[in-house]
């Protein structure tokens, strides 16, 4: 696609309509799945996979733990529609690419969207396996020029100037609190929290995963504000949910490498230092384990929607 020609909603609508049944095109909510939480789509019933190349205007995920298929199916009798793999900005994929699924889900009716993730936990009472329910964002590259809704509006009856202090829906929060309690989660499974999004795809420094911790943020993660954004300018109620799939590596105090070798040379014993790192095959892992905790509370949640409960229909 030449990189000002416009974005192909009916082309994409049309091919969908060809291989999606009547009864699942209209889907009630969207989900999209993080890395390592694609199965989240596996337990649609009546499930149709579309491969994402079969779509114009969507890319590929490139990311291992996310796959390249839209699944439409039921959760209960409410239909859904879910990207089993999302887009990030640090594969080389532009901003626009990146939200243009979540048009998409607007043009086919969708009117509430569940986004997951996996992140890095900034703040110290989180633990690793905690789902954070993100009630507010910081993203220094919106302020910094890296902002999905840059450049003439895609429709003009759209707002120039999108409020996003209200992004993250009051009644949807709500609906997975209850769900958790249906559930008969424990406390700890569940967290309130700011999400801080950065480009990767590198992780964290000390000092960034301080900065980030000082300016508000409970957890970090490379994706998830271009969609809610572009969602939101969509006119959808916005869920995120985050899981926490490590600690932020931010050491308590630095141990000076001055003073050890000062130390060492006057003949005293050191401890030895290891610095630590996170990989993406422990946050994969991660998902892995609490995969199933995400998708009850996903689906719990649709049923709620699907029931009209939380006022977020
Ligand atoms: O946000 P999702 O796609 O869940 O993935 C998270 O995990 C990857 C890093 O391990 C990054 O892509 C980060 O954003
Ligand atoms: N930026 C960032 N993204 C993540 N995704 C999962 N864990 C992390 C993390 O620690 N940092």
């Amino acid at each position: 696609m030449h990189p000002d020609a416009p974005l192909p909603f009916a082309e994409t609508l049309s091919v969908l309509q060809t291989l999606v049944p009547p009864k699942l095109l209209s889907p009630r909510v969207g989900i999209i799945c993080g890395s390592g939480l694609s199965g989240l789509g596996g337990s649609l019933k009546e499930v149709v996979l579309i491969s994402y190349d079969r779509l114009p205007g969507f890319v590929q995920s490139t990311v291992p733990g996310h796959k390249s298929f839209l699944a439409f199916g039921l959760i209960g009798s409410v239909p859904v529609v879910a990207m089993l793999g999302r887009f990030h900005p640090y594969e080389g994929h532009k901003l626009s690419s990146v939200v243009y699924p979540v048009r998409v889900m607007a043009k086919m009716g969708v009117k509430n969207i569940i986004i997951t993730n996996a992140a890095g936990a900034l703040n110290p009472n989180l633990a690793v396996g905690t789902i954070v329910v993100v009630h507010d964002h910081i993203a220094l590259p919106n302020l910094t020029g890296m902002n999905p809704l840059l450049g003439p509006q895609i429709d003009s009856s759209y707002s120039r100037f999108l409020p996003i202090s209200d992004a993250y829906s009051r009644s949807l929060r709500r609906l997975v609190f209850q769900a958790a309690h249906q559930l008969s989660l424990d406390r700890e499974a569940l967290a309130e929290g700011t999400y801080a999004w950065v480009s990767g795809p590198t992780y964290e420094t000390a000092a960034e995963g301080r900065f980030l911790r000082a300016a508000g943020a409970d957890v970090v993660g490379m994706s998830t504000v271009p969609e809610v954004l572009a969602a939101r300018e969509e006119g959808m109620n916005v869920m995120v949910l985050s899981l926490v799939t490590n600690m932020v590596v931010i050491p308590e105090g630095y141990k000076s490498v001055r003073e050890e070798v000062e130390a060492e040379l006057a003949g005293k014993v050191t401890e030895a230092v290891v610095d630590e790192v996170v990989s993406h095959e422990e946050v994969l892992t991660l998902g892995r384990e609490k995969g199933d905790l995400m998708k009850a509370l996903v689906e719990k949640v649709v049923e709620f929607i699907g029931n009209g409960n939380g006022g977020a229909v």
